[in-house]
């Protein structure tokens, strides 16, 4: 069978997945899992992290596996192994090309580790990191520079924060703390924390630590294994600028206190915490409303989606910093307006479909046309999905709506002018979003699970025999939407 075989068969995989778990579940958990190969009766996929690996192996092996057997029976075993940092963007397309080189050449750093000390981030790690392998940072891409990073609409503002961050120097008074970024999956977040992490390198007097909530964890639990935490502890603390990527990921009690505990410290002591995610603070379910409000207190900016011509300007950046390794690769303008208007999704989308297509005119020496174009990257094309919704967005609109404050909608007041809107936009949060009822709750200024159950219930009875009501909440509806 062909790869693009596999490769549709695995689209379609993720697509019965993904309608099984929920977007949400699966944003989380799957949307960075990518097919290696099939041999016989075994699949073989990976996923970025160890963390992600041993989630998915215990909650969700099961799932996986009946979700292939349904596209293929003869599927018997499905082996999840973890992938290189250094090797995220490749495809299968490309992996299976043994020969195919990739777009641009990854050099792992030699120590790695993400650690920047003011010395290149190329040479070794400063002697505070020397031996405490839980300590150092997590690697760090070379090509993840503010130089490739493409500014649009939709990161115009993190991409401002993120530079004016890389550029304070020590004793500067620190403008946005902590500088909180969120964004769906693939849309920069990574790209964004490693640029400030090698621009602080070239900046050459501040410390720098990247880490992934993961190597946070692991960091923490294996200095408490090996009795070092003093150590861990010392170097959060003299680190100038700290870098956490994937807040959403971390995990477990005593880590949650140690972050915590880090993030006051820092903020306390006027060094800089820049974090990413993939909700805002708010959304953090996992985290005390103490740590969410002091992650909230600083700049949180959110990454949109990428318009067209981002994706667009994305691609031809990619072209040409592949044509410096891969001088004889040529992408027709059309091709590349096809794949920006095509591949909507996300910036890892956007470099498998040029991977694709490199490694299709390496292997081939075949010249780039429309019609290969429209057969490789075929899976990558996918339907638009809806917008998703807020909870904030749903109050704001509702509240104006209603000619009452969003502050009315959380507070405890029981006139009948803010009681309906309230209930409509809880009904609305149930059902627009992925929410629990208790986070519902929390979101409308503290209330029980039982009162937002309540308000569901009594409109959806209203909305049954009330027109004028239902067309109105199709309005709403609408209007979040747009
Ligand atoms: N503005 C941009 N300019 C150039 N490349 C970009 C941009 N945004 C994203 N990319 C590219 O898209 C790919 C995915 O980006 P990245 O890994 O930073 O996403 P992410 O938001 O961290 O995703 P995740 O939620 O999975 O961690 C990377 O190859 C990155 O270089």
């Amino acid at each position: 069978m062909t790869t693009i075989n596999h490769q549709e068969r695995w689209t379609r995989v993720k697509g019965r997945l993904r309608a099984e778990v929920g977007e949400d579940i699966f944003s989380s958990w799957f949307a960075r899992m990518e097919l290696e190969s099939v041999e016989s009766e075994t699949v073989r996929l990976s996923v970025p992290t160890r963390f992600l690996k041993s989630w998915i192996q215990s909650h969700y092996a099961e799932r996986v596996l009946a979700c292939w057997q349904g596209e293929e029976p003869l599927v018997r075993r499905i082996d999840l192994s973890v992938r290189s940092a250094m090797m995220r963007p490749a495809t299968v397309a490309l992996r299976n090309a043994a020969a195919a080189p990739a777009v641009s050449r990854i050099e792992p750093a030699p120590t790695g580790f993400g650690m920047v000390n003011g010395h290149s981030a190329l040479s070794a790690p400063p002697a505070t990191t020397a031996g405490h392998d839980g300590i150092g940072g997590s690697p760090l891409d070379p090509r993840l520079t503010f130089d490739s990073f493409v500014v649009g609409r939709s990161n115009s503002l993190a991409h401002a924060a993120a530079k004016q961050v890389a550029s304070a120097r020590r004793g500067d008074p620190v403008m946005f703390n902590p500088l909180y970024v969120h964004a769906s999956v693939g849309l920069g977040k990574t790209h964004l924390l490693q640029a400030i992490a090698w621009a602080g390198n070239a900046g050459g007097e501040r410390r720098v630590l990247y880490l992934t909530a993961e190597k946070f964890v692991y960091g923490f639990v294996s200095s408490l294994r090996t009795q070092t935490t003093m150590a861990f502890k010392e170097v959060l603390r003299t680190t100038d600028v700290l870098l956490i990527d994937d807040l959403q990921f971390l995990q477990g009690k005593s880590t949650f206190a140690e972050f915590s505990h880090t993030l006051n410290a820092m903020i306390d002591a006027g060094r800089q915490v820049v974090v990413a995610a993939d909700r805002p603070p708010l959304d953090l379910e996992n985290l005390d409303d103490r740590v969410r409000s002091r992650l909230a207190g600083g700049l949180v900016v959110e990454m949109g989606s990428f318009g067209e011509d981002l994706r667009l300007e994305i691609l031809q950046s990619r072209v040409t910093s592949a044509r410096s390794h891969h001088a004889d690769f040529d992408v027709p303008a059309p091709v590349l307006s096809f794949i920006a208007k095509s591949v909507t999704h996300n910036g890892r989308d956007l470099e498998g479909a040029l991977n694709r297509l490199l490694a299709h005119s390496k292997l081939t020496g075949q010249p780039i046309t429309m019609e290969l174009a429209e057969r490789e990257i075929r899976d990558l094309v996918r339907p638009q999905e809806p917008r998703k919704v807020k909870i904030e967005e749903i109050q704001r609109i509702v509240a104006r709506r209603y000619n009452v404050s969003r502050g009315d909608l959380l507070s405890s007041r029981r006139t009948a002018n803010v009681v309906r809107p309230r209930q409509i936009a809880m009904y609305l949060a149930k059902t627009l979003t992925l929410r629990s009822l208790p986070e519902i709750g929390r979101r409308f200024g503290g209330r029980d699970h039982t009162t937002v159950l309540h308000a569901v219930r009594k409109i959806e009875n209203l909305v049954g025999n009330d027109l004028a009501l239902a067309e109105e909440i199709e309005a709403i509806k609408r209007e979040l939407q747009e």
